[in-house]
């Protein structure tokens, strides 16, 4: 009989708790590692999503309550749901419905794309449980297809509510933390407008840009410039393939409006021709109204429903719409020479970097407060001027600010972009 131990072994079999025998590792992100486990009472298949656990380790935040507070407040068939949190000295367990059938996108086919019925098919099934989840003050704020599962009968779930996506990640954690993200994003995200961001409609903008990308293959904002990307989707520029029907060329312009107040909401995409085509009255409302989860009362452990985003690390979303470098406007709009990346790292290593890369060139460099550097060239003038900002624990946001001659652009390129984006801990780059 395998020991019964309250941590997580690396060795199936180990028995979490008394309750439940684990099996093999189905997933990691940033935050947590996601387990394959079977009920010893009723023998049921589940996931377990095991944290560490906060109260272990009081400098590494983790936004686990935040995210069982969430869970908690949904019950629906296309929401993976929580059915029990369990708690040890290490780490916090969530039992989670099993989504059996893997990520949504291994239905893509070898062109990377669905057939825009099947695309619908999953589209509505997104669009449910979004409406739903806005309907109760729940909004996801990471839609993107890492994030919608299958379940074993072929359904979507989706998952990974409320995250903190760079929550206490080290430098391992952050390659995790995929740059995927902020294709998804949406325009006023990236602008000063992104203080007062509607964030159903934020999420009503991913969700078109995941129906964009399962039916044509490829993202419908992107560039191998992620400045020249945001630019794009701060316009809402894309245009579709030629295979797309007028009617879905029709409802993607609306659900990738730049202008959030244009932007179509979960009720006017349920209204669309393309939404509802081939599906009678019954169906669609059926698909609408389902609900989901059986009416089983479960013993909930710990983890208030806490609303307030006080103590948690940001999320994606929540580093693009940094105060008070968020106002990226002067970036898309043209001109400019700033550059901002975000990197999983604290200030003292980019900046180390920075100076080798400025005496590597040639230059003169001078300290400039804490968390700053100045790289002259021979006459003194300010080839580059670097600053880093702390967002988070292992998060910072690096600007700099380059002369605009030939010189800088040449320093830019060849040494400072290196020293500054390490692949490994480059989160984004705008
Ligand atoms: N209920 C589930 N059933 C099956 N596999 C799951 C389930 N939940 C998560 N997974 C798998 O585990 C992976 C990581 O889960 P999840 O995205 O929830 O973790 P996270 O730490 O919150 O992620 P992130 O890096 O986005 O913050 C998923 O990509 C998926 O492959």
């Amino acid at each position: 009989m395998p020991p019964a131990t309250g941590a997580v072994a690396s060795a199936a079999g180990t028995v979490l708790l008394g309750r439940y025998e684990l099996g093999g590792l189905l997933g990691r992100g940033a935050s947590a590692k996601v387990y394959l486990a079977r009920d010893l009472r009723t023998g049921r298949s589940v996931a377990i999503k095991s944290f560490p656990n906060p109260r272990a380790a009081s400098d590494r935040p983790v936004a686990i309550e935040r995210e069982a507070g969430i869970l908690r407040r949904l019950r629906h068939r296309h929401v993976v749901r929580l059915h029990e949190i369990l708690a040890t000295r290490t780490k916090v367990h969530f039992v989670l419905d099993l989504a059996a059938g893997g990520e949504l996108l291994s239905l893509v086919d070898a062109s990377g794309r669905m057939t825009e019925d099947l695309a619908r098919h999953y589209f509505r099934q997104l669009v449910c449980a979004v409406r739903y989840c806005h309907a109760r003050g729940v909004c996801h704020r990471d839609i993107k297809p890492e994030n919608l599962l299958l379940d074993g009968a072929g359904a979507l779930k989706v998952a990974d509510f409320g995250l903190g996506a760079v929550a206490g990640a080290g430098g391992d954690l952050l390659r995790h933390t995929t740059c995927g993200t902020p294709a998804y994003v949406a325009p006023e995200i990236l602008s000063r407008k992104g203080y007062e961001y509607d964030p159903a409609k934020v999420d009503i903008w991913s969700c078109g840009v995941v129906l964009f990308v399962l039916a044509a293959g490829y993202l419908p904002f992107n560039d191998a410039s992620l400045v020249n990307m945001y630019r794009k989707i701060y316009a809402g520029r894309f245009r579709c393939p030629a295979w797309f029907s007028p009617a879905l060329r029709d409802l993607l312009r609306r659900v990738l409006h730049p202008d959030p107040s244009a932007r179509a909401d979960a009720d006017s995409i349920v209204a669309h021709p393309w939404f509802r085509h081939g599906a009678s009255d019954e169906e669609m409302g059926r698909l609408m109204h389902g609900g989901g989860g059986d009416e089983d009362e479960e013993a909930w452990v710990g983890a208030a429903a806490d609303e307030d985003d006080a103590g948690r690390e940001p999320t994606a979303f929540d580093i693009l719409s940094f105060s008070p470098g968020c106002d990226l406007s002067a970036l898309f709009l043209g001109g400019g020479c700033k550059e901002r990346v975000f990197v999983g790292e604290a200030a003292a290593g980019v900046l180390g970097r920075v100076e080798a890369a400025g005496r590597k060139g040639g230059y003169r460099v001078r300290k400039e407060g804490k968390r700053g550097v100045r790289v002259e060239g021979e006459e003194g003038g300010v080839v580059a001027k670097v600053s880093v900002v702390r967002l988070a624990d292992a998060v910072s946001v690096v600007e700099v600010v380059k002369d605009d001659g030939a010189d800088a652009a040449l320093f830019w390129t060849e040494l400072l972009e290196p020293a500054v984006c390490v692949p490994a801990t480059a989160l984004c780059h705008v």
